[in-house]
């Protein structure tokens, strides 16, 4: 195993998004988390990643305990993330936002010569893997939305994690791109990365993943490859809400 939870709880008022959430992903596999709308993985996300406090509970990371780590901390761990509406910074260019990812906060202008080359080497590198090398002096804000999330995670790439946490990399992008997305995942995988996957498009679920858990109000009802849960009746029900 390698990223952990024991009982998260999370609650916004009388909203209670995490219920005592254990789930437990594996180690060099390929992980979705999936779920209805509203039933908690964003909220999951943001408690393992240190965005949010859990209520209650606690997170292992390869048997070390991050529950109160502030992000950075649990960054410096090895778990990078991407973010279900973007963040890239929309004035700087693709390549300075993938620099931006190893010095926080950028390169002022006059500073620019204070980039190191084998950082430069490897952004280059990164955006080259993604296919938007051509836009590396390009403003993120003059990019679609697809390139702007292989840009994001060009600059979670540089930070080199071991385990990625992707939320909806599919959403809003093109069918071409998602075949990109899903190739992609598949080879950085085979490299030794970890993932862990939120995602709505199931069939890019299906095909990627080797172990799916599912949520309903805030825990997992379901865990297992893809060919069982996608004749769970648990799974179906939730998402058929009856
Ligand atoms: N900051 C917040 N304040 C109040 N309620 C919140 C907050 N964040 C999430 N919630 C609520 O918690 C529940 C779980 O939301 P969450 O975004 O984690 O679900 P999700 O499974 O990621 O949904 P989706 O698939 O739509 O992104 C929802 O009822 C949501 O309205």
């Amino acid at each position: 195993m390698t990223l952990e939870t024991v009982e998260l709880r999370k609650a916004f008022g009388g909203v209670v998004a995490l219920d005592g959430a254990s789930v437990a992903f594996q180690a060099g596999k390929v992980n979705a988390l999936i779920g209805p709308n509203g039933s908690g993985k964003t909220t999951f996300f943001n408690c393992v990643t240190g965005m949010i406090r859990p209520d209650s509970g606690r997170t292992t990371y390869q048997g070390q305990e991050i529950t109160r780590k502030p992000p950075h901390a649990i960054a410096r761990a090895g778990v990078g993330r991407t973010f279900q509406l973007c963040r890239v910074f929309p004035r700087m260019t693709a390549l300075d936002n993938v620099l931006a990812a190893v010095r926080p906060g950028g390169f002022p202008k006059g500073l620019r010569g204070a980039r190191s080359r084998s950082d430069l080497d490897r952004a280059r590198g990164w955006l080259t893997r993604l296919g938007i090398e051509h836009l590396a002096d390009a403003e993120a804000r003059a990019m679609s939305w697809g390139q702007q999330k292989l840009l994001e995670l060009a600059g979670v790439l540089m930070a080199e994690p071991e385990t990625i946490l992707l939320d909806e990399p599919a959403g809003g992008v093109n069918p071409a791109l998602l075949d990109r997305i899903g190739a992609l995942v598949r080879e950085l995988n085979a490299e030794g990365r970890t993932f862990v996957i939120v995602e709505h498009n199931m069939d890019l679920v299906m095909s990627i993943s080797d172990h799916v858990v599912v949520f309903d109000r805030g825990r997992p009802i379901a865990a297992g490859p893809p060919s069982v849960i996608r004749t769970d009746e648990r799974v179906l029900g939730a998402y058929l809400g009856v």
